[in-house]
This record gives C-alpha cells, structure tokens and sequence, in this order.
C-alpha cells in the first residue's frame, strides 16, 4: 500500500453527466475513511489552472448523490491545450501539496492527463464520466445510461404526436462521434430507422423503407449526430423521393444531459469513485477505473482513448431488425 498518498485532488471535466456527484460521494467517503485529505478542483482544468480548490465533505456530498450535474462544476479548457497552461497547473499542484489526482471526464480529459504526464509525475486515476460511451476499457460510462432513459422518454413523446398526425419524424440525439446512444433509445422505442456514424449501410435500409411508406402512421427515425449524413441532409433525401411526406425534425439536444441519474448511473459513480481512491493508495498510476463484464478493471489511459468501436452485436442487431 502506498501510504504516500495523503492529499488527493479531484475534479470533473468536459460535459457533464448524471453519476458524476455519486462519484464524488464515494470518492470524499473513501478519502475520508482512510484519513486522506481530498480538495474538490472546479470547473475542471480551469480551476487547476487557475487554483480554484474547494473542501469537498462526505456528509454534504452525501445528499446530492441523486443530482445530476456536476457540483464541483466542469469546463472545455483550451488554456489546459498549451504548455503554459499546463505548467500553471502543475504549480498549484504543487503550492497545495497534491499527492494524486482523480479526473472525472472523457477522452478529452485522459488525453490531457496523458500529455501533463509528460511534465507532472504524479499519479493520476481517470474515471469514464460522458454520456457519449465512447471510451474502451469500460463497458458503460458514468451518465450513458441515465442520458439513454431521457432520450427514450422523449422520443416516447414524441411518438403521440407523430402518430397522431402520420408523420415522419427524424430526431437527432447527441454522442458526437459516437452512435451508442443512437442505437440503445433507437431500438428502446421501436424506431424505424437508426443513422449512426459507424454504419454505411442504415440510410440504405432508410431509403429502401421510405419508398413503401404509405404516410399512414408514424415513421420515427433516431439520428446519430455524428452521423455523416446528419438529420437535415437525410430529410431533404427523403423528400426528394417523396415530397408529400409531412416531416418533422427534432433535436433533443442538452436535455440528455441533465436529471437525475439512473440506478445503473448512481451505482457505477459509487463503484468507480471508491475503487479510485483505493487505487491510487495501492499504487496505481495513469489508469482508467470502468466496469467489464461486471468487474472491476483498470486500463492504462492511452488505451482507452483509442477509437472505441460499437458493440459488433449491436451493430448486427440492427441489421437483423432491419432498423
Ligand atoms: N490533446 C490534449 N492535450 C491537452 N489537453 C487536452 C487534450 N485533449 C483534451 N484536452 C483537455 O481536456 C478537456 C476535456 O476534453 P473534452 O472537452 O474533449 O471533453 P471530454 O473529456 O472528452 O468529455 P465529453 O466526452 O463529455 O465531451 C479539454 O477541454 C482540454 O482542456
Ligand atoms: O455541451 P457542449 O460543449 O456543446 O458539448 C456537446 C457535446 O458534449 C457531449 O454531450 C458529451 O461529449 C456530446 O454528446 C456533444 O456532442
């Protein structure tokens, strides 16, 4: 065990998503449990920059365990981009005696903590915290789950109306790149078609589907916002074919970023948030913590931030249901 480790900073990073407070729970818990002294650092690599730490108690962090968000706040810091703004950092890591940091982000993040590596020698544990499910080394990321319930309860809504009026509906769901969200709340409401960045071959089975459609129900299609063709191209395709069609687009946008986290959500913040700290007290340097078929892994940043491909099953779900 690694008794060196007697102040952890931690902080939250990139867009924020629902899990990321239960993390901060469990991480203050933990700390606390084995005397370390935790600093909570807002708005991510800005406040590392600019020195803004805060105490972070386990009894008040206790009772925001159901909030989405991020209490500690979080940023996209172009500042954090330039060696400058690196050795800032590094300074106020330094003026407050940090022993060892947690990061709560994205790709982004452990790409940004893989390249402070090369000038802090501090050991770093990353937790997956993006709705987007794009990291390897983890079967989900901490808000993917809660981001995919309030996609489908919205597009759940969306179908009344759709139905009620015979309209083809195009709704574009976030997860930039990446088509996880897409193809979890696509076939969670039954939609009729799903457009993903990873697939060449969807909007061919759109096309095939659009020319027998009868306008005689809804017609509900889930776009990627990743995806290539994107909702506005893919609806002037469609009335090119058929400019009857009454047709609507909906993007659902930052709603799926915010609520209330899942159980799933609440429980992998808890997990993960724990396990970091008992981590970096172990020795652990430089990984990500995620969950792989229901146990606990630890993977070396720089293998997470490779391109994370989609699931193969669910990629042959799709074609199987011809969505
Ligand atoms: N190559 C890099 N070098 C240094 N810092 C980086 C690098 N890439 C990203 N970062 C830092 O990490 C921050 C967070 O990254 P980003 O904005 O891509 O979000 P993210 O962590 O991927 O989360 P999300 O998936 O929710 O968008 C960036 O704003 C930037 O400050
Ligand atoms: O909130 P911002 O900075 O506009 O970022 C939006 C992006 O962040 C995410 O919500 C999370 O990475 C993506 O799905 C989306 O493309």
């Amino acid at each position: 065990m690694d008794t060196n480790i007697k102040h952890i900073g931690v902080f939250t990073s990139g867009g924020d998503s629902p899990g990321m407070n239960a993390a901060l729970y469990a991480i203050s818990k933990a700390a606390e449990i084995n005397n370390i002294r935790l600093s909570g650092i807002r708005r991510g690599y800005e406040g590392l920059i600019d020195g803004d730490f805060v105490k972070l108690k386990p009894n008040e962090m206790q009772k925001i365990v159901h909030r989405g968000g991020t209490v500690l706040k979080t940023a996209r810091s172009s500042r954090f981009l330039t060696l400058e703004g690196r050795k800032l950092a590094l300074n106020n890591l330094l003026k407050n005696k940090i022993d060892a940091l947690i990061a709560i982000g994205g790709d982004g993040t452990f790409k940004g903590l893989l390249v402070f590596s090369e000038l802090c020698e501090l050991p770093f544990v990353g937790i997956p915290g993006t709705i987007d499910n794009d990291l390897a080394g983890t079967d989900f990321t901490l808000g993917f789950d809660s981001a995919v319930n309030t996609a489908i309860d919205n597009i759940d809504k969306i179908r009344d109306t759709a139905e009620s009026h015979n309209r083809i509906f195009l709704i574009e769901v976030m997860g930039r790149d990446c088509g996880y969200i897409a193809i979890n709340a696509g076939l969670g409401v039954g939609a009729d078609a799903i457009l993903i960045p990873e697939s060449g071959q969807d909007f061919v089975r759109l096309l095939d589907k659009i020319k027998n459609y009868e306008s005689e129900d809804a017609f509900i299609v889930v776009v990627a916002e990743g995806d290539e063709l994107g909702a506005e191209i893919t609806a002037s395709k469609i009335k090119e074919l058929n400019p009857e069609v009454d047709l609507r687009i909906t993007k659902l946008g930052h709603v799926q970023r915010g609520g209330n986290p899942s159980a799933l959500d609440r429980m992998l913040g808890i997990r993960l948030g724990a396990a970091s700290v008992t981590a970096l007290m172990n020795g652990e340097r430089n990984v990500m913590a995620g969950i792989l078929d229901n146990q606990l892994k630890f993977t070396p940043f720089d293998s997470v931030v490779k391109q994370h491909q989609v699931n193969e099953e669910l990629y042959e779900l799709l074609k199987t249901l011809n969505t």
